[in-house]
């Protein structure tokens, strides 16, 4: 017996997140939304940063108001963040929860939180859940843009340089379809650092200002992984209402590679020399030489950085 819920699915699909591996995952999702007769409404993103206005105009109609309403992304982490980022700007409805169907290509925000890969075992976890749960994520702002959110981290420095470097690389699209996307983002992490000069950062939180010299990458995150996969803050989580940070001294290759090595072995990294790491509910970041800057793997561009986050909470149907 198919047993109906009264759940209202608004889906906003990425079909080309994870080189278009989004759109068989939607259309798995269709198909069995369909067989199982699940009310739903399907929106394919049609360009970049669309699924931020589908989200923010999502509206429910007065016959449909009696249903538990949720959003379900199917993408990557960019996808995610831009529909989040919909969301809170969305004057319908206050912060509709999200459910997330993986589809990209780094997929951390599903390493994190352990995401069922497979989007019709996913999807029936989705339906039986009745509750969300509140995660922590970042509200951000920089410079003279709108307030903004950061779901996974955002970075400035080597990562967000290495993305700059991914996004234009043709290898990216061929290692994406072979399935090996996270190794076109290492190729790009050495081609980043022989490009990435240092720079100083200026950080406050809890009261104190410190100055940093010689820095090549910040990054401030909820959860664990940059870059698909990269264990850059392993104490990070999305439910201790805390920020992580790190900066990172740049140093000769030789001195950090051993470091690079404790990143993936044991965590260890966080404690050593030219390595600064700190939890907190909110950090102010200067950042004078303009440099490339990234929020959940989306690149901000290239600038002078003046960056401040604070921990908030988001609901997910987890
Ligand atoms: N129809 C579209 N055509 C081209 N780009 C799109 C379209 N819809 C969305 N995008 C863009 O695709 C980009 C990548 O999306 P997303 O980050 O979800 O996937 P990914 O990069 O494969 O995954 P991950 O971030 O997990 O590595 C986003 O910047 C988004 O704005």
């Amino acid at each position: 017996m198919v047993v109906r819920n009264t759940k209202f699915l608004h889906i906003i699909a990425n079909e080309t997140a994870g080189s278009n591996h989004g759109r068989q995952t939607t259309a798995k999702v269709q198909q069995y939304l369909n067989k199982i007769e699940q009310p739903y409404d399907l929106l394919r993103t049609q360009f970049p940063g669309h699924a931020t206005i589908i989200a923010k105009n999502i509206a429910i109609p007065t016959q449909l108001q009696n249903r538990v309403h949720l959003v379900v992304v199917i993408g990557g982490d960019g996808t995610l963040h831009q529909v989040i980022a919909g969301l809170r700007q969305n004057s319908n409805m206050k912060q509709l929860p999200v459910a997330y169907i993986p589809s990209g290509s780094g997929n951390d925000f599903r390493r994190s939180l352990n995401i069922e890969l497979d989007p019709l075992k996913n999807l029936a976890h989705i339906l039986a859940t009745n509750q969300a749960t509140l995660i922590d994520i970042g509200s951000l702002k920089y410079d003279h843009a709108p307030e903004t959110i950061f779901v996974n981290n955002v970075g400035i420095g080597i990562d967000a340089r290495t993305v700059h470097l991914t996004n234009i690389s043709a290898l990216k699209k061929l290692l994406n379809q072979i399935k090996l996307g996270s190794f076109s983002y290492l190729a790009n992490l050495v081609r980043a650092f022989l490009q990435q000069p240092s720079f100083d950062v200026q950080i406050t939180h809890d009261g104190y200002t410190q100055n940093f010299h010689n820095i090549f990458l910040v990054t401030l995150g909820n959860e664990p992984y940059f870059g698909g996969g990269v264990p850059i803050l392993p104490r990070a989580t999305f439910f201790n209402h805390q920020i992580d940070l790190i900066l990172v001294e740049k140093k000769p290759l030789k001195q950090l590679i051993p470091l690079f090595y404790c990143v993936f072995k044991d965590g260890t990294h966080l404690y050593q020399r030219g390595v600064y790491y700190t939890q907190a509910t909110q950090f102010d970041l200067q950042i004078q030489q303009p440099n490339y800057g990234q929020v959940d793997g989306e690149l901000l561009g290239k600038a002078a950085f003046h960056v401040t986050a604070q921990v908030t909470q988001y609901p997910f149907w987890l």
